[in-house]
């Protein structure tokens, strides 16, 4: 064991003491000055000596000379350092501990050997005797192990503040024993939970499941209002613009065999309630309040695309004698015919469905009073459009610009040319779903099918009936009269531009004459099938609604959510041609009731629209 012996205090310390002072007056000047560090270090180690003087240096080198007493006796001062002392550090500052036995070291025995065991007792950075100087470069050892030490050191000091955990659980979540909430503040938010446990209950066992056929799923909604996707898709369809989008049939990726449509109709052909129509009594559902009325709809991106709904509506009373109906081939004498089964539609186009826009009267005529809706989106459309207008250019509505005499003439002509050779008809389509509106052209025919026109038409190889020269009169003086229009409202880039290059004059050659029931409807399209020369000038396009209202959109492309729309009402006139003829435009919606009542009363015209655009090929 190695033995420390304390160095010689002439060495390191020089002690405040009479003998010394002398010693390093007379013979060392350099003692002299430590001398003086010692008087300060004993003036710092004596509490409180300097504040006593006025003069504190004199006193300090007084203090070299000699110590009172009484400090020395309660042992205030460190006398002569090194010296055993049992204050354990009461007195005076605490060295350190004795790393061996413990003992509490105080500054009177100072740094050295332990008083108790001779262990060496030395503060943390302690030069004593030289030690530091002493000490050789540190091997590598002993620096790894004093970062160990360090970092153990550290993780003391710092373990509580690592190792507290934060219950979030009980100071937010846990309500019963939560320390931070007053009683009557548990009380309110126990009663909380269990209210809003009841409505959840409530609202659980009020569980409305829609099946939505057109769109092919089953929707799971606590109600009605709860599911926007109900009552925007199938009870309203949204708004005008996205009506055609949001009806469109998307693919339901979860349905792995794609269900079949029934035509109704067809499926009646196939004779499910055929004889009983042609024995003169209705089929027995139509008896039945519980009839099961399906709606779908045949998607196709051509715009004649339409509506297909089985009909025992109002529009036909429910009387079906006067019709033809058609025998389609069933397949393999099933019932059920997919719209995609070509078989189907084979001969159908051999016989044609008279259709007659005015039936005559049976019985006397109840006229309902428009509905709620009807009421308000007329007079949406008149605040919207109180007057005629240029809505783009070459482009031109005239409002109610038929009077009442011509609408009734032009809906008798129509009404005896409709039911003759070539009249009305329900065209199909591709894959041969009927559009859901009658035609009937006049002057030449347009094909839907072909999308061209043809002098006979296709079908049933009649000739279109002529343009009677009232429809003529009426769409030359319909044009003077949208010139002038279009000339008193020119304003700002058009000015400039010749009123005949925006509305140039038009000879028509074709009619095309449409009824739309209430369902019907016309997909975004152009007409573009008359001649490139037609065209190319910009000849325009005629339109004269009559009957109920319609929501007519147009734009600049097929995009129908982007597009304008515009109640056509009975009476009205559109023109399109110059720097317009090829803009896009389709019919949302027919509005039921909206036709004026006169105008039914001298026609019997059934409810719907009746619609005649006049183009020149
Ligand atoms: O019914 C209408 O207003 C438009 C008719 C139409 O665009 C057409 O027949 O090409
Ligand atoms: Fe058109």
């Amino acid at each position: 064991m190695k033995v420390y012996v304390k160095p010689h205090a002439n060495d390191i310390w020089t002690v405040g003491s009479r003998k010394n002072v002398k010693n390093s007056k007379g013979r060392n000047p350099e003692g002299a000055a430590n001398l003086s560090v010692i008087d300060v270090s004993l003036k710092a180690e004596t509490k409180g000596q300097l504040s006593k003087g006025k003069n504190g240096a004199g006193k300090a080198k007084k203090l070299g000379k000699g110590v009172p007493l009484a400090e020395a006796i309660e042992g205030k001062m460190i006398i002569s350092r090194g010296s055993p002392c049992n204050c354990q550090a009461t007195r005076h500052p605490l060295v350190t501990n004795c790393l061996s036995c413990g003992r509490i070291v105080c500054e009177q025995e100072g740094e050295g050997p332990c008083n108790f065991c001779g262990a060496l007792v030395l503060k943390e950075g302690s030069t004593y005797a030289g030690l530091e100087r002493c000490a050789g470069p540190k091997s590598d050892s002993e620096v790894a192990a004093r970062a160990f030490k360090d970092r153990l050191v550290e993780y003391g000091r710092t373990s509580s503040q690592r190792t507290t955990v934060i219950d979030d659980q009980s100071d937010y979540f846990q309500i019963d024993d939560n320390a931070w909430l007053s009683e009557e503040e548990k009380q309110a938010i126990m009663k909380r939970q269990e209210e809003a446990r009841l409505a959840e209950e409530a609202r659980k066992k009020n569980v409305v499941v829609t099946i939505d056929l057109l769109g092919r799923k089953v929707i799971m909604a606590d109600d009605t209002e709860n599911s926007p996707e109900i009552s925007s898709s199938i009870l309203n369809a949204g708004p005008a613009a996205q009506r055609h989008d949001n009806l469109r049939i998307k693919p339901n990726p979860s349905v792995v065999e794609n269900p079949v449509f029934l035509n109704l109709q067809q499926q009646r052909h196939a004779g499910v309630a055929v004889e009983n129509i042609h024995s003169g009594r209705k089929p027995k559902a139509l008896h039945s309040k519980s009839l099961f009325r399906g709606t779908g709809r045949v998607q196709h991106d051509d715009p004649f695309e339409s509506v297909f709904e089985e009909k025992y509506s109002e529009e036909n009373n429910g009387n079906l004698a006067n019709t033809k109906w058609m025998t389609p081939k069933i397949k393999d004498n099933s019932n059920l015919c997919s719209f995609d089964d070509e078989d189907c539609l084979q001969d159908e186009s051999k016989e044609i469905t008279v259709f007659d826009i005015c039936p005559p009267q049976t019985s006397n005529r109840v006229s309902l009073s428009p509905s709620i809706l009807a009421q308000k989106q007329a007079e949406r459309s008149r605040k919207m459009e109180d007057s005629s207008s240029v809505l783009m250019p070459g482009l031109i509505l005239l409002k109610g610009w038929l009077n009442q005499n011509n609408q009734v003439e032009i809906v008798k002509r129509c009404r005896d040319l409709g039911v003759g050779p070539g009249g009305f008809y329900q065209p199909s389509y591709n894959y041969g779903n009927r559009m859901h509106l009658y035609m009937m052209c006049l002057g030449m025919h347009w094909e839907p099918l072909t999308k061209s026109y043809e002098m006979k038409r296709s079908i049933d190889g009649a000739t279109p009936p002529s343009i009677p020269p009232l429809f003529q009169d009426l769409v030359a003086n319909c044009l003077d009269d949208a010139r002038h229009m279009y000339e008193d409202a020119i304003k700002g880039p058009d000015k400039g531009r010749k009123i005949m290059d925006l509305v140039p004059e038009m000879h028509p050659s074709i009619c095309i004459v449409n009824f739309y029931e209430r369902s019907g409807r016309l997909g975004m399209h152009q007409d573009k099938d008359e001649s490139q020369e037609s065209l190319r000038q910009g000849l325009p396009v005629v339109s004269f609604s009559i009957g109920d209202s319609a929501e007519f959109i147009y734009g600049l492309d097929r995009d129908e959510s982007s597009a304008q729309t515009i109640v056509l009402e009975s009476g009205d006139a559109l023109i399109f041609g110059g720097p317009s003829r090829m803009v896009y435009h389709g019919i949302v919606s027919v509005i039921p009731r909206t036709a004026p009542s006169s105008l039914i009363e001298k026609t019997n015209l059934r409810p719907g629209r009746l619609n005649l655009t006049f183009r020149q090929m």
